[in-house]
């Protein structure tokens, strides 16, 4: 007598609801129903352990899906513990369906952002998203089970009666909706297995019922018990023509015939049933992880170095993160981490659970213990989420001070394409800021690799708690040479993230000061100028009315210096606070911004009093040349700052070409 119900479902608007929920990853559903095949296996194994099972000697424990895209079905076949009619009344009809009935009624009213993770909790019935039928067909482990069928249309009422399975475990088959045909597609179905399968703990195969079959021909010693022959190739002798000493030829063997075997394809299992990050990180070798990386992040240029997370207690948590190496010039980072929950993957770069610097990492992590059916709010407001993230982050910064600390030569080595990890994560998460803050290294202008104590340390006597740095050492060659004539010292910092990092660094150490190379004039650079010095004041003055006057600017910041290297006519320096305000509009794309708000753009033109040229144009204030080469001064100086603007950049050339005029003695239009 066929058992008939209907599922306690009470909302008959359940199912729009779920598939407009559900609409971006209706393919969970593979994960799902293979997990929990993986699982029917994994008890009956461990009943097997516990002596209250026995395993036929043939049966060997496997998933196999199997697709057929002119059914338009879908069968995934377990030979796990099954289910007996009771075990499905409980199980299917009621926990898996009123499990979806509590979820539903949590989230139904949730926008989408508020979505759980991965979608977890649906279980079995997300079969019903993409398929209109189901069908199951069971057959328990326990002595005397009857073999189940159960089936059920749409998923609101199920009929079940005795079935014909005669091996032990499950079989589900998917009857696809006309929206869901893509997944018995056998490429789309590969995809979607190595996407949410690929290190579930039992072997899962795929094969394509509508598929001619593929053979192959092996070796007669290659072949196994598990190979199916489909025929014996005799492959003839090969010989050879040999011309013997008396002229005559003849035919000679040089591999004897041999038998081969025709076979059915063996069969190749999706996933890896034992991730390497399951492993002991003392039995793991260097190839392993590169290996491993290569499979996982299909990243053929090798990982700088890894960090291997194992730990059992407070919580259970594994996985591996690599340091990618990256080309900063043409590449965005752009990290994954896959979390998975026991084997089975969730989602890549959850970013309640992972710190968020670490996301530009690549790696995976699987957290057994994780909470998975509630919201991404909930999560992120969860305590024991709280310390996972901690946890990983500690185990980042341990690991790369101690390589800092033990290993430098190597820390040195890969700074460069470390850094960017290392600076976001310091501007993001105040404990690694803590833990990693003595840890940063500073590129000098000799290459050297210094901590910002040692920077302070160096600097102490000339310029106590100020760091000079360098962005971009094309750009400011200029100022780099004066710093290295009079022996002081600078840092490289030429990326984007280095401007908001140095904000930090100042922020978290009271007192220490980032200026940049070209910020001002240090007072090493410059003679000492008396107070009472009334000529220089008065020639200053000048100077700078003189120059005004000549570049048409009455707003601009000039001043006259008398410095060192006499070699320098003009510089411009630029206050360290505007520029800085510059580029944070930059880097928020407000460049568009009338940039004279902030004062001229805090450039100054700093006129050296020591060199000929600015004394001559004193001494001939009205000479005939004085206005060109007070342009010339300027845009020269500008130059050697960066770059003109096109309009000042044509004006510049034309007028270089009339100095040339005036060197070689033409005249001058
Ligand atoms: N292939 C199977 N073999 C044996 N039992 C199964 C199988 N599929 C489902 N079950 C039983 O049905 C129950 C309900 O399954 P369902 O997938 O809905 O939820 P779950 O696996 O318990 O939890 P989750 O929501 O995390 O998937 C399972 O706990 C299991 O006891």
């Amino acid at each position: 007598m066929a058992k008939k119900g209907s599922l306690s479902i009470t909302s008959e608007n359940i199912f729009p609801v779920i598939k407009k929920w559900l609409y971006s990853d209706h393919d969970i559903f593979y994960r799902e129903l293979i997990s929990n095949g993986c699982d029917a296996i994994t008890k009956l194994k461990k009943l097997e352990l516990m002596g209250e099972y026995e395993k036929p000697e043939e049966v060997e424990y496997k998933i196999q899906v199997s697709v057929n895209p002119n059914e338009k079905t879908i069968t995934i076949k377990d030979n796990g513990l099954g289910m007996t009619e009771e075990e499905i009344d409980k199980y299917i009809n009621q926990i898996a369906f009123s499990g979806v009935q509590d979820f539903m009624a949590k989230y139904k009213d949730k926008a989408n952002e508020d979505q759980i993770i991965g979608h977890f909790g649906l279980g079995f019935y997300s079969a019903f998203m993409v398929a209109d039928k189901v069908t199951i067909d069971s057959l328990s482990y326990q002595k005397d089970a009857k073999a189940i069928h159960w089936e059920s249309e749409g998923g609101i009422n199920f009929e079940m009666t005795e079935g014909e399975k005669t091996e032990v475990g499950t079989t589900i088959v998917l009857y696809l909706n006309e929206d869901s045909t893509e997944f018995s597609n056998e490429y789309r179905a590969r995809e979607v297995i190595e996407k949410y399968c690929a290190f579930m703990p039992v072997s899962i195969f795929l094969e394509n019922e509508t598929a001619e079959p593929q053979y192959d021909t092996i070796e007669k010693d290659e072949l196994t018990d598990k190979d199916k022959v489909i025929e014996t190739v005799i492959e003839p002798a090969k010989t050879e023509e040999k011309e013997n000493e008396d002229g005559t030829k003849e035919t000679v063997e040089i591999e004897p015939s041999r038998e081969k075997y025709k076979i059915l394809r063996r069969p190749v299992a999706l996933n890896d049933t034992n991730p390497l990050w399951n492993k002991h990180p003392n039995e793991c070798t260097e190839d392993e992880y590169k290996d491993f990386y290569r499979k996982v992040f299909r990243d053929y240029k090798e990982p700088l170095f890894w960090i291997h997370l194992n730990m059992d207690y407070p919580f259970n948590l594994k996985g591996i993160l690599y340091f990618p190496k990256i080309n900063m010039e043409y590449e965005s980072i752009e990290g994954t981490i896959k979390l998975y929950n026991n084997q089975v993957f969730i989602a890549d770069n959850i970013k309640e659970v992972i710190p968020e610097f670490l996301m530009l990492l690549k790696g995976v992590i699987d957290c057994p213990d994780l909470p998975l059916n509630v919201s991404r709010s909930a999560l992120q407001n969860d305590g024991f989420v709280k310390k996972i993230s901690d946890y990983i982050t500690k185990k980042v910064a341990d690991k790369l001070s101690g390589m800092c600390k033990t290993d430098r030569e190597n820390y040195e080595k890969y700074w460069d394409d470390i850094a960017p990890f290392i600076k976001f994560g310091y501007i993001k998460d105040e404990k690694f800021a803590e833990k990693m803050g003595d840890y940063i290294l500073y590129k000098n202008l000799n290459g050297t690799y210094l901590t910002l104590q040692d920077c302070l340390d160096e600097n102490k006597e000339k310029h106590e708690n100020t760091i000079f740095y360098v962005t971009n050492e094309k750009e400011q060659s200029q100022y780099i040479n004066l710093f290295k004539e009079e022996g002081i010292d600078a840092v490289i910092m030429p990326a984007a993230i280095d401007n908001p990092f140095i904000s930090h660094v100042e922020q978290k150490k009271e007192g220490v000061k980032f200026l940049r190379i070209d910020t001002d004039l240090n007072a090493s650079f410059k003679e000492e100028v008396k107070e009472d010095d009334e000529a220089f004041k008065k020639s200053s003055e000048e100077l700078t009315e003189l120059f005004k006057k000549a570049l048409n600017n009455d707003k601009m910041d000039i001043r006259v210096e008398k410095m060192k290297n006499t070699g320098i006519a003009s510089m411009i320096t630029v206050s360290e606070e505007t520029r800085r305000m510059q580029d944070m509009m930059k880097m928020y794309n407000m460049g568009g911004m009338d940039m004279s708000m902030f004062g001229g753009a805090g450039e100054t033109l700093v006129l050296n009093a020591n060199h000929p040229l600015v004394k001559f144009v004193l001494e001939h204030k009205d000479g005939a040349n004085t206005e060109k080469i007070c342009e010339q001064l300027y845009d020269l100086a500008s130059l050697a700052h960066g770059a003109l603007s096109p309009e000042r950049m044509t004006k510049f050339v034309s007028r270089s070409n009339e100095i040339m005029m005036i060197m070689a003695g033409q005249k001058v239009e």
